[in-house]
């Protein structure tokens, strides 16, 4: 799988879309959330697909296993490279996930990788403590979503840095750790709690990175990228 990073297009539509994408000249790794997806459909994955670009489609599905299993079996059909949904949902609705993603991909062609969100990298440890009332600490909890999406047969987990490297001893090296939450040194943290750099997100065994606003914000998003790319492959 393509190992460079992936770039959040987290865009109101179509046009801010593909103005940004006008600064690179070669394929990149880019990812479709729910911001951009409810509003243009089905037909913006396509739209980049046809630019060449890798796609991430970052619904994170998280309902009761037979409407899981429907919608990603619809999704397959998209031809996207990513895709994810929320371990809270459970073993069965992750095996749900898995089970209309195989059916619904086109026969001969290779199916998405399917992972699962453990915590957001928007929470804290207090936080997911009082609001969500799980007594663990925010490790522990990751680690036990990242054992029952391995479990369920996934290919891995959307993690912060900060557990990607004890996910990788528990759950082994090829299960994935896709890490958000990453900022160049000194950058803004945003929402962001749990963050690193892109380099430190290397270090600590992340096997992909997503980073948004400190590209899609930058004041030259292609040099910005750059520099994301060369801490990424420094180490
Ligand atoms: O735990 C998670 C899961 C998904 N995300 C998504 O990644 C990007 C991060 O954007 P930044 O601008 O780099 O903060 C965004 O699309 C989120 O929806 C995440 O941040 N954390």
């Amino acid at each position: 799988m393509n190992t460079k990073p992936i770039i959040a297009l987290d865009f109101p539509s179509e046009k801010e879309v593909f103005q940004f994408l006008s600064n690179f000249n070669e394929p990149i790794f880019v990812k479709i959330g729910m911001e951009l997806y409810l509003q243009e459909g089905p037909s913006i994955v396509q739209k980049v697909k046809e630019q060449g670009h890798d796609i991430f489609l970052d619904l994170k599905l998280h309902d009761i296993p037979n409407t899981v299993r429907s919608a990603m079996k619809g999704l397959a059909r998209l031809g996207v490279d990513l895709v994810n949904v929320h371990a809270a949902g459970g073993i069965d609705m992750m095996r749900g996930a898995l089970e209309g993603l195989e059916a619904g991909t086109p026969a001969g062609k290779e199916r998405a990788k399917l992972i699962a969100v453990t915590q957001l990298t928007s929470t804290t440890e207090e936080q997911m403590q009082n609001e969500q009332m799980i007594s663990l600490s925010l490790l522990d909890s990751v680690l036990h979503y990242a054992r029952i999406t391995k479990e369920a047969g996934l290919d891995g987990v959307v993690c912060s840095v900060h557990e990607a490297g004890q996910i990788g001893e528990a759950c082994g090296q090829e299960f994935l750790r896709v890490t958000p939450g990453i900022r160049l040194p000194g950058g803004e943290a945003h929402d962001q709690k749990r963050i690193a750099t892109p380099n430190g997100a290397k270090a600590s065994g992340s096997s992909l990175i997503v980073v948004g606003r400190a590209i899609t914000g930058a004041a030259d998003p292609a040099a910005a990228y750059k520099k994301v790319c060369d801490l990424w492959e420094e180490n």
